[in-house]
């Protein structure tokens, strides 16, 4: 019996469409032969359907979604300088309303700095920790409002949600993480000190549940001194648990100490499994290097092991995972290699074409 997924694939703007197409090749490629089918449909959203058509995620779009098993999307936004464009339109109308109605309340960014992997930072083996960042609430939720805008006496105002429910859901499964992982360790990121009312319920919630976990060591760390931490000690983490718009911020950094942005990828979970979930990567659509073939499509390729992770087919994950590593390994001291020559290598790897492979 064959396992069939219905994958939604949302390749979007800029870099968006040129790393998917390298993600799905070694999706296939780790899957060719396996009783894992994929029939795909493309979801053609994005900044450029918007300025074409003025809809952003329409209720259809929507529904026909919700109809898949998985999503795989490359990223949205930053068609620049176009005025029409604002973040209401694509960032909140478009990939927050896909994260909030599909419930991806765990947003899950693991960062491993590979073996061959340059860091200015770490030696590989140092870097190897997960951020689950919560994905429906926290001040993205567009929870505000402006007066008197374009004057001097303009106030805008930008509200922070947090809900016992919603925090409570996210740390419960970021200590399932922790418990699985060998360290078994989990730090609290926030800005306690003075977030009081939203930080006061996330350290309730974190010693309550933890209390439930006794052989997870917890710790608690302010969301400045964690920049400084990511940089200077970032072996001391193994899973973070944080919300929104810290997860956002402190991942591009876990990025960036770990080899570079285009090497993280990300999963937005629905552990209920209700809606599916969808796996990008970290960036965004890069606009400056859009076009140019030069994307890195290294982070859209370890989104597709999360998706396979996640569709409970571990051993396929691990290929690509381990192609990954020796793709990486021989670049040092290499030729630059454009995007698709990247995806291809990879890819012959995974089919057990290259010569070189592992
Ligand atoms: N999930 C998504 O769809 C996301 C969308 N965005 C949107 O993307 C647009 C651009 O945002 P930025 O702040 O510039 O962030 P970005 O992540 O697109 O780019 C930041 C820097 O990283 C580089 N970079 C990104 N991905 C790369 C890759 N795969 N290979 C090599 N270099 C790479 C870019 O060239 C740029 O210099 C904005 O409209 C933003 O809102 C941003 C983050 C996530
Ligand atoms: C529109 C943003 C919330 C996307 C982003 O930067 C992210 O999810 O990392
Ligand atoms: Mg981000």
């Amino acid at each position: 019996m064959s396992q069939r997924v219905r994958l939604a694939v949302i390749r979007g703007d800029g870099i968006g469409p040129e790393v998917v197409a390298e993600g799905l090749k070694a999706l296939e490629a780790a899957t060719a032969g396996s009783d894992l089918v994929f029939e795909r449909t493309e979801f053609s959203l994005g900044a450029e359907r918007y300025l074409a058509t003025g809809d952003t995620l329409t209720d259809a779009d929507l529904d026909a979604i919700k109809g898949h098993d998985a999503i795989l999307l490359g990223a949205v936004g930053g068609v620049p300088n176009d005025p029409r464009l604002t973040g209401a339109n694509i960032e909140r109308g478009l990939l927050l309303k896909l994260r909030f109605e599909l419930d991806h309340y765990v947003n899950l960014r693991p960062t491993t700095l590979f073996p061959g992997v340059t860091s200015p930072l770490a030696e590989p083996g140092e870097v190897d920790f997960v951020v689950v960042r919560e994905g429906t609430e926290g001040p993205y939720v567009g929870n505000g409002g402006a007066i008197r805008v374009g004057t001097s006496a303009e106030v805008a105002t930008e509200t922070s949600l947090n809900t016992a429910y919603g925090v409570e859901r996210v740390v419960r499964y970021a200590f399932e993480t922790a418990e699985r992982r060998p360290r078994k360790r989990l730090t609290l990121v926030h800005k306690t000190n003075v977030l009081t009312f939203a930080g006061s319920l996330w350290k309730r919630t974190v010693d309550r549940v933890a209390a439930e976990h006794p052989n997870v060591a917890v710790d608690y760390l302010h969301i400045d001194a964690v920049t400084i931490f990511f940089v200077t000690d970032p072996a001391r983490f193994d899973v973070i648990v944080t919300d929104n718009l810290f997860g956002d911020i402190i991942t591009d950094l876990a990025g960036a100490i770990s080899g570079g942005i285009g090497l993280a990828a990300s999963g937005n979970i629905n552990p209920d499994g209700r809606f599916p979930s969808m796996f990008e990567p970290v960036h965004g659509s890069a606009p400056d290097i859009a076009g140019k073939g030069i994307a890195d499509p290294t982070a859209a390729i370890l989104s597709t092991a999360l998706l396979l992770d996640h569709l409970g087919r571990r051993e396929e994950a691990d290929r690509v995972r381990t192609a990954v590593t020796a793709d990486l390994a021989e670049r040092i001291g290499g030729a630059a290699r454009s995007t698709s020559e990247i995806g291809d290598a990879i890819a012959a790897r995974l089919a057990g074409t290259n010569a070189s492979a592992a």
